[in-house]
């Protein structure tokens, strides 16, 4: 049977932890975002920005080359690794170890890139975000999510999901599949919509905020940086996935009505995640 939960202000206080006033950077959590390729550096720009307005101490990306000028000037408070590639990423080489790594976000599908995951996947036991072209990587080699390791969150929007576990005639049958394959691979799925459901094996959990204003180019890129965000603050995986769907989605709620639903972009989302979280503050 599965057990269906509506993610409402209350579901949202049991699981939402202030920071402690002694805390520091060293301990508010390390994250990686691993991804960009040529003509998208932005995405990763969205996702680290996005990771660091939700709090982690520290940020650092890994890109290619090419994004390197562009990450540091647009945003100088994320650290940045480069690969030895100019154009798109060959290798995943970090010499320090993150507390989350999210991966995907403009990450493109070129052989190499298929090669570099398949053999981060091998051997990574660090806690991961997989979104974007990370997934279409995956659903091009399906083995390869025998090395995704369990409760791995997984962020796809609805034509990434049909990438995964194939076409569906009805909304009955798109559940179904996605619970059988979160039971499977062991895997926690956000599945991206109007509304967004998270599926942890039988447990389905329903969002409640967001609306129109996020059908634009980024938003998913930016939720990946607040999910991997919320997994290097110690959230247990299943809490950090709920929390980073919830307040990205109550950030367009807040701006609606200062931007419409057409004015609003995935930077929006970003510069309304302060509020969103001082929200949950007077709730308290
Ligand atoms: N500024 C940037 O650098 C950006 C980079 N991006 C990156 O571009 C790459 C390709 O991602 P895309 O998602 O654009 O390409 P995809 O080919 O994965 O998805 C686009 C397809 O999915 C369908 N689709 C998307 N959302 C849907 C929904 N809610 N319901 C039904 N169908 C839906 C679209 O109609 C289209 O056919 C990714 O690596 C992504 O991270 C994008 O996020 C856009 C912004
Ligand atoms: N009509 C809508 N109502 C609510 N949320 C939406 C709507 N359209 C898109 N979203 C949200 O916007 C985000 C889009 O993600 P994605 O398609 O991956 O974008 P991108 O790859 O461009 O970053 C998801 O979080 C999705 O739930
Ligand atoms: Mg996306």
């Amino acid at each position: 049977m599965t057990n269906s939960i509506y993610i409402d202000q209350e579901e949202i206080l049991k699981r939402y932890k202030q920071p402690d006033k002694k805390t520091h950077k060293g301990i508010q959590g390390h994250a990686l975002i691993i991804g960009g390729s040529y003509g998208k550096i932005g995405a990763v720009s969205l996702s680290s920005k996005a990771c660091l307005k939700t709090g982690c101490g520290l940020v650092t990306v890994f890109i290619p080359k090419c994004g390197y000028d562009i990450l540091q000037i647009s945003i100088p408070e994320v650290m940045v690794l480069t690969d030895i590639q100019e154009e798109m990423i060959s290798n995943f080489t970090f010499d320090f170890t993150p507390q989350a790594i999210g991966i995907g976000p403009g990450l493109g599908q070129a052989v190499e890139t298929q090669n570099a995951l398949h053999q981060f996947l091998k051997t990574n036991t660090i806690p991961l975000v997989i979104d974007a072209d990370g997934l279409n990587i995956i659903s091009k080699n399906k083995k390869l999510l025998d090395l995704v390791q369990p409760k791995t969150v997984i962020t796809p929007h609805p034509k990434e999901l049909e990438r995964l576990i194939g076409k569906w005639d009805s909304e009955e049958e798109k559940m179904s599949k996605a619970i059988s394959f979160s039971k499977q691979h062991q895997v926690i799925i956000v599945m991206k919509g109007a509304p967004t459901r998270i599926i942890d094996g039988e447990s389905v959990y329903e969002n409640t905020t967001g609306n129109a204003a996020l059908a634009t180019a980024g938003t998913g890129d930016v939720l990946t940086g607040m999910i991997t965000s919320l997994l290097a603050q110690s959230y247990e995986t299943i809490d950090a996935a709920i929390l980073g769907v919830y307040l990205h989605g109550l950030t367009a709620d807040i701006a609606l009505p200062e931007t419409g639903y057409q004015s609003f972009i995935a930077s929006d989302v970003i510069a309304n995640i302060g509020k969103a979280f001082l929200s949950l503050k007077k709730m308290v």
